[in-house]
């Protein structure tokens, strides 16, 4: 069952714009109240990076985009939504408030989350009439990427609301993690807030630089961190004794002078100043919008790796997204969109990801076969050959792929591909694939290929199914009418 399927995002800055551009993505429609003048345009930047970011994510079919609604009040933002998403600024007085209007104002069921970084859900949810559907849920920046949600129920909180927020960020492609009991910062900002203020002491007093600190953590344990936390990263560290003999050895040192971190540094001009001036220096020139999009490319590099890991069923946020690719695949998409068969399907668009690009600098041969098979998988699902159909026990499988490189595709730049079928019978689906510079159109590659239609648990050929083939006919027929494509029946060796 869908949970949410309309969302309102109050407060639309960094976190709140994300939040709407992570809701619009799932293909939840969203009402937005922001009271800055320019909220429009932020939010847009937001989704922009959002969307760019997804292109580079998954080539899992996503629904079709949620609207954006921007509203003059918050009543009319709430008003008959499933999940609300406070995002306001971090003072108790105007996040107790805000929450307060949204409660008068909301469905008694909806759900009320809170982005605080670290006020306590008890505090906020004081006044409310239905306090018992209001919880924080603490996301992590940039919200449309990092998937963890941190849970917090405050008193009044209903285990049922706790329970129903888990699942509905799950809808999301998010990991809900609930948190046992309310205490200022929650658990993340808590561990970034230590580490912070050793950092901060480690500057002041030279011991080294903004750089240098960043290096430190980017090529060790920041890597580490991400794949398996700090705990699992210590049993290891234990050895074969694992954690008991790691906490027997590295305990005692808690107790020798190392940390500075409980006491606060005194953030004065200078140090100000000493830390602005090494950051500016760390960036060389680059502006937080570039920043941004690095580190977008970086996380979905992260990302996928992690969906390798674990010899191929994922690990941690790796598995997160495999799971997320599932239920996209088999709620199949974009069901709405047509095909103009009188013409090649345009059927895939995307950008080359710099993940993509080899030692020569332009995009490498798999990536090539992995486009034509993102258009091959876009072709059976509108045929009908959707998850559902393959997991009732028939598929297609490629048997033969001749692919010319024509030209080349650079990090960034717009591609799309179109497919022309050449001819189709019961078993077989013989077909053409070109991708194309979307600027231009010209034609960079081409992939002439075979597919059979496949009985899986027997592993041979079987005729597709009347209901398949009443889909791919009258594709086929009209693509019979074209000429054909240039390069079709090529073999390897032919002069150009
Ligand atoms: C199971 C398998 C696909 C087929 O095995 P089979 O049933 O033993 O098949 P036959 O060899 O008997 O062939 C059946 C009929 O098809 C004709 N055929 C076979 N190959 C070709 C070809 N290249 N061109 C034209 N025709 C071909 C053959 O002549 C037979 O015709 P009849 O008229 O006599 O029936 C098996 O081959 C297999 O498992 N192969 C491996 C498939 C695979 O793993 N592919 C890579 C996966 S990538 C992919 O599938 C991508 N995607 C589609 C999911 C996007």
């Amino acid at each position: 069952m869908t949970i949410i399927t309309k969302a309102a995002c109050i407060g639309g800055g960094v976190i709140g714009g994300a939040w709407a551009a992570r809701f619009a993505l799932a293909g939840i429609d969203v009402n937005i109240f922001d009271p800055h003048p320019e909220a429009e345009r932020i939010i847009g930047e937001v989704m922009a990076n959002a969307e760019r970011a997804y292109g580079m994510l998954t080539m899992a079919p996503l629904p079709p985009r949620g609207k954006f609604t921007f509203c003059k009040s918050i009543e009319d933002a709430v008003e008959d939504v499933d999940w609300i998403q406070e995002s306001v600024p971090e003072r108790l007085p105007l996040k107790r408030g805000v929450i307060t209007e949204i409660d008068a104002a909301a469905r008694p069921d909806a759900l009320i989350g809170s982005s605080t970084s670290g006020l306590l859900p008890s505090d906020l949810q004081a006044e409310m009439k239905h306090p018992e559907r209001m919880f924080v849920a603490h996301p992590y920046n940039p919200v449309y990427l990092l998937p963890l949600v941190e849970l917090v129920g405050g008193k009044k909180t209903s285990p049922e609301t706790i329970r129903r927020a888990e699942a509905a960020v799950a809808e999301i492609g998010m990991k809900g993690v609930v948190i046992a009991k309310e205490i200022e910062a929650f658990v993340g900002d808590r561990l970034l807030e230590a580490l912070w203020r050793e950092a901060l002491w480690l500057i002041q007093d030279d011991i080294c630089d903004t750089e240098t600190l960043d290096d430190v953590m980017r090529y060790s344990f920041g890597m580490r961190w991400a794949q398996m936390g700090l705990f699992e990263t210590y049993r290891i560290a234990g050895g074969e004794a694992g954690m008991r003999h790691f906490l027997a050895q590295f305990g005692p040192c808690l107790k020798w002078p190392w940390t500075k971190f409980t006491d606060v540094v005194d953030l004065d001009d200078a140090l100000v100043e000493k830390i602005g001036a090494q950051s500016d220096a760390q960036a060389a020139g680059r502006s937080v919008r570039e920043l941004e999009r690095i580190r977008d490319e970086n996380l979905v590099g992260i990302m996928h790796a992690l969906k390798a890991g674990d010899g191929g069923k994922g690990w941690g946020a790796g598995k997160l997204l495999a799971d997320f690719e599932k239920r996209l695949w088999a709620k199949g998409g974009d069901q709405s969109k047509t095909y103009d068969a009188s013409r090649p399907l345009r059927l895939v668009d995307t950008k080359v990801n710099a993940a993509w690009v080899d030692y020569n600098g332009h995009m490498t041969e798999h990536r090539y076969l992995q486009l034509f098979g993102d258009t091959s998988d876009a072709l059976l699902r509108l045929i009908g050959v959707d998850f559902a159909y393959v997991q009732a026990g028939h598929s297609y499988y490629t048997v033969e792929t001749h692919i010319r490189h024509l030209g080349e595709a650079k990090p960034g730049q717009a591609l799309y591909t179109t497919l022309q079928l050449l001819r189709v019978d019961e078993k077989r689906i013989h077909f053409f694939t070109s991708i194309h510079d979307a600027a231009s159109g010209d034609v960079i590659a081409t992939a002439e290929q075979m597919m059979l239609h496949v009985d899986a648990k027997a592993g041979k050929s079987v005729p597709a199914p009347a209901e398949v083939m009443a889909k791919l006919t009258p594709i086929a027929e009209a693509h019979a009418k074209l000429p054909p494509p240039e390069g079709a029946g090529r073999h390897v060796g032919q002069r150009r």
